[in-house]
């Protein structure tokens, strides 16, 4: 006869099984979808942070849900600039690119971070492949243009950011077949122009093109905040496209949360079903956002 089990592994267990049971539906829904996941450089954190990200990651592949990572690294290309002695500025959250700053922002991006979570998801038990947008033509990028109104005389300038990209087409060819043979994209933010010019592009612009063009059910961004906080510091749950644009408009969302809310309006008005904005910091917050009822974070729905 088997032993008893105490009452202490009991408890876990019953825990276990209703968390299945919670999760089970979602895995249904969810089977043979793509959901994309856009790991941003402040919610990378330390190395066990980075182990349970990596855990998250597989988990959701062995049940049949086909994740692609898009990985930032704003903060890891800032102390590589620091330590090469280049000033770095940005504009609307965007890192003002020259020429210069184009090879540091690939050696970072394409080098170091990439194959960091590569190695982790790899470490983890699954098969991570990365790559950037160069490869396989992926993300075929032009120049961004940026337009901002002097609030003194009213007048609208073009800004130059320098070698600051926008995807202009995505090729989603090398996703597919990488999905097919049972592997994890992992795509740094960069992008070829028409004539082979590296693009520095926003991890939250990527990770937004790459879900439209797949066709994703979900797009999570993960950063370093509970998700969009209202003027008195509260987490915003839900919101929809029209209330998204009355934040931007009103000022409420500033900084790197301008780029990361304009990618959830693009993302949802193309087809993705809905994008979240959640905290990477948490241990297991892609599971607890894509297998619970309640979710974390905000999401952005249609409406
Ligand atoms: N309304 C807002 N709610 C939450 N965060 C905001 C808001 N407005 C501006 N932010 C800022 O946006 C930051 C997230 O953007 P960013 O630093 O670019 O993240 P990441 O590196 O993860 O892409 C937050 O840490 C916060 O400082
Ligand atoms: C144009 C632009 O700003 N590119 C970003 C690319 C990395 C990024 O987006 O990283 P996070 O998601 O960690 O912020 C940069 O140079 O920092």
């Amino acid at each position: 006869m088997a032993p008893k089990k105490d009452i202490g592994e009991t408890k876990h267990w019953l825990r276990t099984a209703r968390t299945l049971t919670e999760a089970l539906p979602f895995m249904r829904r969810y089977a043979g979808r793509t959901v994309v996941v856009k790991y941003g450089g402040h919610a990378m954190g330390d190395g066990k942070l980075a182990e349970l990200f990596a855990r998250d990651i597989v988990l959701m592949k062995q049940v049949g849900i086909n994740p692609i990572v898009v990985h930032g690294g704003g903060p890891q290309i800032g102390q590589m600039l620091k330590r090469l002695q280049v000033e770095s500025e940005f504009i609307d959250g965007l890192r003002v690119t020259d020429a210069r700053t184009v090879e540091v922002v690939e050696m970072v991006l394409a080098g170091s971070i990439n194959k960091a979570i590569v190695g982790a998801i790899n470490a983890a038990g699954g098969t991570a492949i990365g790559i950037c947008g160069k490869d396989g033509n992926l993300i075929q990028a032009r120049k961004l243009r940026r337009a901002k109104r002097d609030p003194e005389s009213n007048i609208e300038q073009l800004l130059d950011l320098g070698f600051v990209g926008e995807p202009r087409h995505i090729n989603p060819q090398i996703l597919t077949a990488l999905e097919q043979a049972g592997m994890i994209p992992v795509i740094a933010p960069l992008g070829v122009g028409a004539n082979g010019e590296t693009y520095n592009i926003n991890a939250d612009t990527v990770a937004g093109a790459v879900a439209a063009a797949v066709g994703a059910v979900r797009l999570l961004l993960l950063t370093d905040v509970a998700g969009v906080l209202d003027k008195q510091g509260e987490l915003i749950e839900s919101l929809s496209l029209a209330e998204v644009r009355t934040l931007m408009a009103d000022g409420t969302i500033q900084g790197g949360m301008i780029p990361k809310l304009e990618t959830c309006i693009g993302a949802v008005e193309e087809g993705v079903d809905a994008a979240v904005i959640l905290d990477g910091r948490v241990a297991h917050s892609v599971l607890l956002e894509v297998f619970t009822d309640q979710g974390v974070g905000t999401l952005v729905r249609r409406d």
